[in-house]
């Protein structure tokens, strides 16, 4: 009652006088109260499942490659790109021994991952959630181009897409991703990229928590070019702010939210290189004027850089002295499975050096979230090695 008398008197207006003493209509407050997206108990299992996958130095294995990105990591080490392989890749990451569950709090699958099985037939989301590993699924459906721009996109994927969440709640998932690219360069990101790929964000973010899934919130500005890292900091906080601005308009829920951004960093062709002291200290910068406290965790996609180059990373930047009101994690693709793919090789018989590889990688990464990751000095050639790959926009 109260409520709607309030809101009944400011929607009248008033009277008032201009400075030239003429009467006239002050345009009435139309600022409504909000329609309750969620409630009580919604907020409560998503926040409960975002605090979850980040909890205690855990992260997100990001196993989510499409079809074709994985065909580029097989390509590499000379394994043809089938299901049957791509599914045998797979079952060694999610069959390693269940201590597993002290450092990956989450795995990301596509869609084709969520339906597989291991070798004796059990569906590799029921051996993720026995571990206690939160089951996530990805929602875009990749990039298409933004007339008018300098090559520039948006993501595909909204349509039909709150149905698609409700399936894959009914199938185990109880997480979303949804990645969006912007580049750096000539006019770029333009403020119509910046907008469009926020406010789509926000339109997927609250599709998702109304299915029950927490949304993962990644706007990649993507490593491309000669830019230094002052400017990438620039441009990730303009990202991030319209981010920030479109999920409030959209209602959308922080406390049940993960944001995946990239961190700041140079452009791969710039000359100038930056200490993981320097990298954090932007990236922490970025982040702290423009993410609110509310947001759960942050977990970094790992954008090309090298193994050991991601875990410095995050470790400096858990050690950075500004204030981090948020959990400072993973959710790497490419820094997590480098290392365990080459020694994989596509060989049966190299299944425990593939699991030794990438349970190596799942701690070390579970240190850094914590600060505590120590660089022991030699590195094996794979850890140390790029994973740029140009317009990495798939
Ligand atoms: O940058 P990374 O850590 O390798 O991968 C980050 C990521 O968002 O990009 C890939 C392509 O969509 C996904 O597989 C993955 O989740």
């Amino acid at each position: 009652m109260e409520l709607g008398k309030k809101i009944g008197e400011e929607r009248r207006g008033s009277r008032t006088l201009t400075s030239k003493g003429a009467a006239s209509i002050v345009r009435p407050v139309t600022m409504a109260h909000q329609f309750p997206a969620l409630t009580s108990e919604q907020k409560k299992a998503l926040s409960e499942t975002a605090r979850r996958i980040v909890a205690n130095g855990k992260g997100i294995l990001a196993a989510d490659e499409s079809v074709g990105t994985m065909g580029n990591r097989l390509q590499r080490i000379k394994v043809e790109n089938t299901e049957e392989n791509r599914r045998q890749f797979r079952e060694l990451l999610f069959t390693v021994d269940s201590s597993v569950s002290q450092s990956i709090g989450g795995v990301i699958l596509f869609h084709e991952t969520l339906y597989q099985k291991d070798g004796q037939g059990k569906l590799f989301r029921d051996i993720l959630k026995e571990k206690g590993i939160v089951v996530g699924i990805k929602l875009d459906q990749g990039v298409a181009p933004l007339a008018g721009t300098n090559k520039e996109t948006t993501v595909q994927g909204l349509d039909g897409l709150s149905e698609r969440c409700a399936q894959y709640k009914k199938d185990g998932a109880d997480f979303g991703k949804w990645r969006a690219v912007l580049k750096i360069d000539n006019q770029c990101p333009s403020h119509l990229a910046i907008q469009e790929n926020a406010n789509t964000l926000a339109r997927y973010a609250s599709i998702c928590q109304q299915n029950g899934l927490v949304p993962i919130v990644e706007p990649e500005v993507i490593p491309d070019g000669s830019h230094d890292m002052e400017h990438c900091q620039y441009v990730t906080e303009k990202v991030l702010a319209a981010v920030y601005k479109a999920l409030n308009d959209h209602h959308v829920y922080l406390e049940g939210t993960l944001l995946k951004p990239n961190m700041v960093t140079a452009g791969h062709a710039c000359t100038k290189k930056y200490t993981p002291e320097q990298v954090a200290m932007a990236t922490v910068t970025a982040l702290h004027r423009t993410v609110p406290a509310a947001v759960p965790g942050i977990c970094f996609l790992s954008g090309g850089m090298s193994e050991e180059d991601a875990t410095l990373n995050l470790n400096a930047i858990n050690l950075c002295p500004l204030p981090k009101p948020w959990k400072l994690s993973f959710s790497y693709g490419r820094a997590l499975q480098a290392s365990a793919l080459a020694a994989w090789g596509g060989k049966a018989e190299n299944k425990k050096a593939t699991q030794e590889a990438f349970m190596k990688r799942a701690l070390a990464n579970s240190q850094a979230a914590k600060g505590q990751y120590v660089h022991m000095g030699s590195s094996d050639s794979a850890s140390t090695q790029s994973l740029f790959t140009a317009s990495y926009t798939y």
